[in-house]
């Protein structure tokens, strides 16, 4: 399965060879656009290829950000690279020979093709920053490193700071669909995940969640959504997988506790690693450490989360799961290949039935926590299980493939039961696992793929729960899972 350094998709700090990608060579003459002082560019197979110098230099398409002309100059805009994960906005300009020749228009046009491909250009992007998003730097890093690259793809931009917590369910719930393509959040999995509360409030919450894509600018301590959908913790390096990012849908979960429905897009958690996470604010000083040291002390003491869980399973085996996950994939690819999968696909496709006329959430064909538990469920004690985990997602973190069958729009959850008791070497290989994605294969891995499930913690007064990241009260809640109910950008090629 999907391991964050197997992907297809090109390195994005390697620029292509550009002898071995020259359509000069198969004599496509308008491939080649002549400029002044002995210099030529041509439109090659992966990148554009710029002949002045020896040796010819090249700058891969992705790394294109945008293309015009003056009265006498050409001008490319594109993202250099600066180091292994720095990409900087730049522009290269050169006198047109004939600048008023009617080749150079379409020129730039097909430049901008092979650049862009399927993805919209121009997005139109509302930009929020949580200035106390990880180590309080998401301003500098949206300055520095994501705004350059925006403005030089010439996408429109209005900027906002989030001013508290729950800020951003707001400005979101007052968005307007028509006018916004885009939310980019500059912070960590918190803020994302209130703006697709934010758009769900809407009241045609539908049309929101479809037209308005989530992003997240990794300026975070916890960044999931972008090592997911971009495979990288770079701010530079997300801002141009924006710019050049696909819409997806993205399965939504709905999350019933109390009166209360609201939405997961990332995980939810009951036991050791919500405590790992949530209860370990005064090991902060630690740094990233403080997850795994408290992931170990519990590990190694054989700590329980004692629950009562109910589970609507949709594949129960190993082996059906990872063919699930392989059809998936190979549909995307052979569907979709350099296409645009979004919503409307997906309701052509007749995934989601009856969706296209309705403005309201989806019903609730669980019901809520309050009710009778749904037809079929049968709650089971987990006297001694030690970690419930659910995720929509495979990556928690850049090193932590949980969910290695996850799926963006499956329609399902991937859930990982564990039990608390089991010997504390087999504990120890399963932390390792997680970092090489071989936690799925586990045979102490209760990995399945389901619908919905209705978790009563018991034993104790209090704990952890933790939803996409975010502490919620210690009490029973419900979840049920919407295909492809909300969207998200993603990088050509990428797969979890
Ligand atoms: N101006 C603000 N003041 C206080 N809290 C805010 C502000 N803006 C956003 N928040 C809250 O900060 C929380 C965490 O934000 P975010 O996910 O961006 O950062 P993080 O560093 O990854 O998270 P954490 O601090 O939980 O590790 C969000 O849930 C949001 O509600």
């Amino acid at each position: 399965m999907a391991n964050g350094s197997e992907n297809s998709e090109r390195d994005p700090f390697v620029d292509p060879p550009a002898a071995a990608t020259s359509e000069q060579a198969s004599g496509d003459a308008t491939a080649t656009l002549a400029c002044g002082r002995d210099v030529a560019l041509t439109l090659g197979k992966e990148g554009l290829i710029i002949i002045e110098t020896v040796p010819t230099r090249s700058i891969s398409y992705f790394h294109i950000l945008w293309a015009e002309q003056d009265d006498s100059d050409i001008f490319i805009h594109y993202a250099q690279a600066k180091s292994s994960s720095v990409l900087r906005a730049a522009t290269l300009s050169y006198p047109l020979e004939k600048p008023s020749s009617t080749d150079v228009q379409p020129w730039i046009e097909r430049l901008l093709d092979r650049a862009y491909g399927s993805a919209q250009r121009r997005k139109r992007i509302k930009v929020l920053v949580n200035p106390f998003g990880g180590k309080g730097g998401a301003a500098r890093y949206y300055t520095r490193d994501i705004e350059p690259i925006f403005a030089a793809a010439r996408c429109e931009i209005d900027v906002e700071r989030t001013q508290f917590s729950g800020h951003a369910v707001e400005l979101a719930e007052q968005l307007d669909p028509d006018k916004w393509d885009v939310v980019a959040c500059c912070s960590g999995d918190g803020v994302p995940h209130e703006v697709f509360n934010g758009l769900a409030k809407q009241k045609d919450a539908r049309k929101a969640l479809r037209q308005i894509a989530v992003a997240q600018m990794p300026c975070g301590s916890g960044n999931a959504m972008s090592i997911n959908l971009n495979g990288t913790t770079s701010c530079s390096v997300a801002a141009v997988c924006v710019v050049k990012g696909l819409r997806r849908p993205l399965d939504l979960v709905s999350i019933t506790q109390g009166d209360k429905r609201f939405f997961s897009f990332l995980s939810q958690s009951v036991g050791i690693v919500a405590e790992s996470d949530l209860g370990t604010d005064h090991l902060r000083w630690m740094g990233d450490f403080r997850f795994t040291w408290g992931f170990l002390v519990r590990l190694l003491g054989k700590t329980v989360y004692p629950c009562d869980i109910a589970v609507a399973i949709e594949i129960a085996d190993k082996a059906a799961i990872r063919d699930a996950y392989h059809r998936g994939i190979e549909e995307a690819a052979a569907h979709l290949p350099a296409n645009q999968i979004n919503n409307d696909n997906l309701l052509e496709n007749g995934h989601v039935a009856g969706a296209e006329d309705e403005t309201d959430l989806p019903p609730l064909r669980y019901g809520t926590i309050k009710d009778p538990l749904p037809e079929g469920w049968t709650l089971v004690p987990h006297d001694t299980i030690g970690n419930f985990f659910a995720g929509n997602m495979a990556y928690m973190a850049a090193d932590a493939n949980f969910f290695s069958a996850s799926l963006p729009s499956d329609g399902y959850l991937d859930l990982i039961r564990i039990d608390g008791l089991i010997k504390r070497r087999l504990a120890l290989q399963m932390l390792t696992a997680v970092e090489s994605g071989k936690l799925f294969g586990m045979d102490a891995v209760d990995y399945t793929k389901i619908s919905g499930y209705r978790i009563i913690p018991k034993s104790r007064e209090d704990g952890y729960i933790s939803i996409d990241g975010e502490r919620v009260p210690f009490e029973q809640y419900q979840a049920e899972v919407h295909k492809g109910l909300g969207t998200v950008l993603m990088r050509d090629g990428r797969r979890y």
